[in-house]
């Protein structure tokens, strides 16, 4: 068992940690994840929260089954979807007394140093007055085409940029799967979990399949391009089941769960 010591952490949830299949919120998972992460403050730890499920709760709002294909109809959805998620986050932190601030990326917000810099300030200070930041694409602006580099295009490597950007000791990745398999354990009945990766290459991307639930976005191959960032800047990631997400403290407590991206040197 190893204990890790993380100061400061980002914690990435998925659609289908927060939502059911039918497109209604999951409020246990919700209401767990929120109790954690203040808990986590209370232990004076510097915690960020990426949170995905904008386009998922808006659909479920509007009581539609399929994600809509064109991008107008995904961002209409995402506008209704991001002020419902941050209502029900609101209600649940105060109720454990913990104040959150929301903020919406684009990727070349990230990249211009004058923005970038704006953004970095507006964590540290919502970091140094024990508020958490709650981070999401800004999917309404966002777009793919005309070479505006403003998409990021999935959460899960937002978490990872936001991670490095901030200096994070670690990522927590929760999704709907216990950790990262040696193949698609959703196709294939035996396959392993590998509780430790220390390096990414072509081979361990041959591993990843696709994603698990219609709601989610990038399987398994954008969660490796997440660690692989993460280790290219010498930090650690942890890719682990969100459905209870008290499971923060068992990982930060040492128990073997999930699977840890680490250096080797570390
Ligand atoms: N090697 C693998 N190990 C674990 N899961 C895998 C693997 N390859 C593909 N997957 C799929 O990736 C899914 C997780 O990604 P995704 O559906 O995007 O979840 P989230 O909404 O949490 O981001 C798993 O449920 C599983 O179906
Ligand atoms: N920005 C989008 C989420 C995109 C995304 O990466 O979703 P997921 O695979 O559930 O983490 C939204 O809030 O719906």
């Amino acid at each position: 068992m190893r204990r890790i010591e993380a100061q400061r952490i980002v914690v990435k949830v998925g659609t289908s940690t927060l939502t059911y299949p039918n497109g209604k919120l999951n409020l246990q998972a919700i209401d767990q994840l929120c109790y954690s992460l203040s808990g986590l403050v209370n232990e004076n730890k510097e915690v960020v929260l990426v949170s995905s499920g904008a386009i998922g709760v808006g659909l479920g709002q509007l009581g539609m089954k399929e994600r809509p294909s064109a991008i107008p109809e995904q961002q209409a959805l995402a506008a209704i979807g991001q002020t419902q998620l941050m209502t029900v986050y609101q209600q649940r932190f105060a109720v454990y007394g913990q104040k959150i601030g929301q903020i919406l990326l684009t990727h070349d917000v990230m990249d211009y140093p004058t923005s970038r810099e704006n953004v970095l300030n507006t964590f540290e200070n919502l970091l140094r007055l024990k508020v958490i930041p709650i981070v999401n694409e800004n999917d309404t602006v966002a777009v793919d085409e005309l070479d505006h580099h403003t998409k990021f295009g999935d959460n899960d490597q937002l978490s990872a940029i936001v991670a490095t950007s901030i200096d994070a000791d670690l990522l927590i990745m929760l999704s709907d799967i216990d950790g990262f398999y040696d193949k698609n354990p959703r196709k294939f009945a035996d396959a392993k979990l590998l509780h430790t990766i220390n390096e990414i290459n072509a081979k361990t991307f041959e591993k990843a399949g696709g994603r698990g639930t219609k709601f989610g976005t990038g399987g398994m191959t954008t969660k490796l391009k997440a660690a692989k960032r993460i280790l290219d800047a010498n930090k650690a990631m942890i890719l682990a089941n969100g459905e209870n997400p008290s499971i923060i403290f068992k990982i930060l407590n040492g128990e073997q769960l999930g699977t840890l991206f680490i250096n080797k040197d570390d």
